[in-house]
């Protein structure tokens, strides 16, 4: 196992970019701690596979370098790099019983059989396919043939790294929770660096103890489920992450105040000069509609089971707002923001506040 390290690294498919547009992933140095497990999350086309494929091997990066612990690997092929990959849709050999599918790459590295039938076994119990080994992958049903590739993906214990690309995507929805799990559970005993790609929020935030959040080519934020949440880098990670995602309003600031058509909000810190774009972001669990407070106009509320989703409008602009089950609307709505939640973004990218 060892650290990632991807040193000035960028990619284009095209034979002669000329501008950034042309590239898929724009220059981005980065570093994936050994034994992490890491989502990488992003919208369709930002570019997480292109990312994955390097790391494999699959893809050469057009710039940059790609390091393992010290060793430089950017040149070396896939087959050299010791990682596991498993796809989105299921890679597994008709052919051969669910056994023998498990077992290929342990008989391929020559390992002992005794060994072999042993970690078959445990990784079989895993995947909770312990009564089918002896049956003939042909003729399961897409989702066991993808848990086969799991399976494989994980029987390998001296990985570099196992890359995940929406694995689960072909997954019934109970069995996803399930295969999550186990993989965490997986990843807590044998402390694997692993890197799921996914574009499903929940997926990233129940699996990653780091999530990786990529916009555009780029990587925006790394961070902890919680700082994604509260402290988003990018107003992409603000609008991304939670349901519905960061109120982000246009504003002017003005020390710890910002100013939104001429109605003031308390920022609760002290902020020097921005240039550019300036907005300031709440998330909708932190915003409180009552009868105190700043005007706002609600136009509709949506119930969702759990809470309420109040669509309103504040300062002219659009604002969502949870509101909790068994609290009423007052016959003329205010709205407050909790203390210490609003951040502030100039072009997009979060200000930290004067001294932070
Ligand atoms: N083989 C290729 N040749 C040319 N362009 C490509 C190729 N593969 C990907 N691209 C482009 O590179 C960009 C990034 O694609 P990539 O597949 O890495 O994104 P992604 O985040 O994995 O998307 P998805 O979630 O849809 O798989 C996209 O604009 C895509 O069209």
């Amino acid at each position: 196992m060892s650290r990632i390290t991807l040193s000035k690294l960028a990619h284009s498919y095209l034979a002669n970019p000329t501008s950034e547009a042309d590239y898929a992933l724009k220059e981005m140095d980065h570093v994936w701690d050994d034994g992490g497990a890491y989502a990488l999350l992003g919208a369709s086309g930002c570019g997480k596979t292109t990312l994955l494929n390097i790391i494999s091997g699959l893809v050469r990066p057009s710039q940059g370098r790609v390091l393992f612990g010290d060793r430089d690997v950017t040149d070396a092929p896939t087959t050299e790099r010791n990682i596991a990959q498993v796809f989105q849709f299921p890679v597994v050999y008709d052919t051969m019983t669910v056994r023998d599918n498990l077992a290929f790459p342990l008989r391929n590295r020559g390992m002992d059989a005794a060994y072999i039938a042993r970690r078959v076994d445990q990784v079989a119990r895993m995947i909770g396919m312990e009564s089918e080994l002896n049956r003939k992958a042909r003729g399961l049903t897409a989702d066991a043939k993808q848990k086969i590739s799991l399976g494989r993906g994980m029987v390998r214990e001296d990985v570099n790294a196992i890359l995940f690309d929406e694995p689960l995507t072909v997954i019934d929805p109970h069995m996803k929770w399930e295969l999550r799990t186990q993989l965490k559970a997986l990843h807590r005993e044998f402390g694997h660096t692993m890197i799921y790609v996914t574009h499903d929020q929940t997926e990233a935030l129940t699996f990653a103890d780091k999530v990786v959040v990529m916009h555009d080519g780029r990587v925006v934020q790394m961070g902890t489920p919680e700082e994604l949440f509260e402290t988003p880098a990018h107003t992409f990670v603000g609008y991304f992450i939670g349901s519905p995602g960061m109120n982000l309003f246009d504003a002017e600031i003005a020390g710890s105040e910002a100013r939104l058509q001429g109605v003031k909000v308390a920022l609760g810190a002290a902020y020097g000069p921005t240039t550019g774009r300036t907005q300031i972001g709440i998330r909708p669990d932190y915003v409180t509609i009552s009868d105190e407070g700043l005007p706002v106009t609600v136009k509709r509320v949506e119930d969702v089971g759990r809470h309420r989703i109040v669509r309103a409008e504040f300062a002219g602009q659009p604002l969502n707002a949870i509101m909790p089950e068994g609290v009423s609307l007052p016959a003329e709505p205010r709205v407050t923001f909790a203390e210490g939640k609003i951040n502030v973004y100039a072009n997009d990218w979060r200000v930290a506040p004067v001294g932070a």
